[in-house]
């Protein structure tokens, strides 16, 4: 395949836009993540993985104060968002967009209307304006302008991740959340799809904090990998630290043989 090598995000500081520290969160008795600790890099694409059900959406819900924790403390561009007004916490939340898994586009809406829905929630602007700046979104994406007066149902699945971003990406923010962006997506719709989340973080010098299953993903576009197992990130780093991890689920993803074929 294509070896485009992963590239260090040019700018990249040190500094971490996200700071978890001994999170826990759970449904019943036996809690899905235990004392987890995870921090995420400015200007960094930090793909996590893990087997199915080990809660890495749930991690991210939590993140995003979508899910109620147990303990622990999660900073968001170093505020603690549990000891912040609400207008403190909403002003932390303009400055991430979302990708939920299945795009979650509001189907009795057009894409323009979609992409409006954050600037209606956060912002008072001119109708004109928004109209302007969803067409910029779809731009951005690589949708075409007529894609705007579209219904989610008349969108093919990789239009709909490319609108679904687009809407994401509605307020300029400095931190994207995408959970499984290039699922259900043809390898080379999600090659693209992995081409335009760099070129973003690139020219937008976004953070990226990617959920995915796509070896191929991990291998060409992300800086750095967090793998959850046993209710932690057991181990973060970049794909070829992968290689040398000592951990049985690990071991059998990045050296199994769909991965000696990325690496091939
Ligand atoms: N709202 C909820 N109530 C009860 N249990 C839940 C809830 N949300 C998630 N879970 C459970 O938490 C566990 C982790 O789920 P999660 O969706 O985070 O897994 P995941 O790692 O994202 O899996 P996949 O890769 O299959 O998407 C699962 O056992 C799931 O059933």
């Amino acid at each position: 395949m294509d070896a485009r090598v992963t590239s260090t995000a040019p700018g990249a500081s040190t500094a971490d836009v996200l700071t978890v520290r001994g999170l826990t969160v759970g449904f019943g008795d036996a809690p899905v993540l235990e004392n987890l600790d995870l921090d995420v890099h400015a200007g960094e694409i930090l793909g996590f993985v893990g087997g199915s059900g080990t809660g890495k959406t749930v991690l991210m819900r939590a993140i995003l104060g979508l899910l109620p924790k147990r303990s622990g403390t999660i900073e968001v561009f170093g505020t603690d968002v549990d000891h912040v007004s609400d207008e403190e916490r909403r002003q932390v939340g303009q400055r991430w967009g979302v990708l939920f898994q299945q795009g979650a586009l509001f189907s009795s809406l057009t894409v323009r209307q979609n992409i409006q829905v954050p600037m209606r929630e956060h912002l008072r602007l001119p109708r004109r304006l928004m109209d302007e700046l969803a067409l910029l979104k779809l731009e951005l994406t690589g949708l075409p302008r007529d894609s705007a007066d579209k219904y989610p149902s008349e969108l093919s699945g990789g239009m709909t991740k490319r609108a679904s971003l687009a809407r994401a990406l509605a307020l300029d923010p400095e931190l994207v959340f995408l959970d499984e962006p290039t699922s259900g997506l043809d390898p080379i719709g999600a090659a693209e799809f992995d081409d335009l989340i760099g070129k973003l973080r690139d020219t937008l010098g976004l953070t990226v904090y990617m959920i995915t299953h796509d070896l191929d993903s991990l291998y060409t576009v992300c800086d750095r990998i967090a793998v959850l197992g046993n209710r932690k990130v057991l181990v973060t780093g970049t794909y070829g630290e992968m290689l040398t991890y000592d951990h049985p689920w690990v071991h059998a993803y990045f050296r199994g043989e769909r991965a000696r074929r990325i690496e091939s």
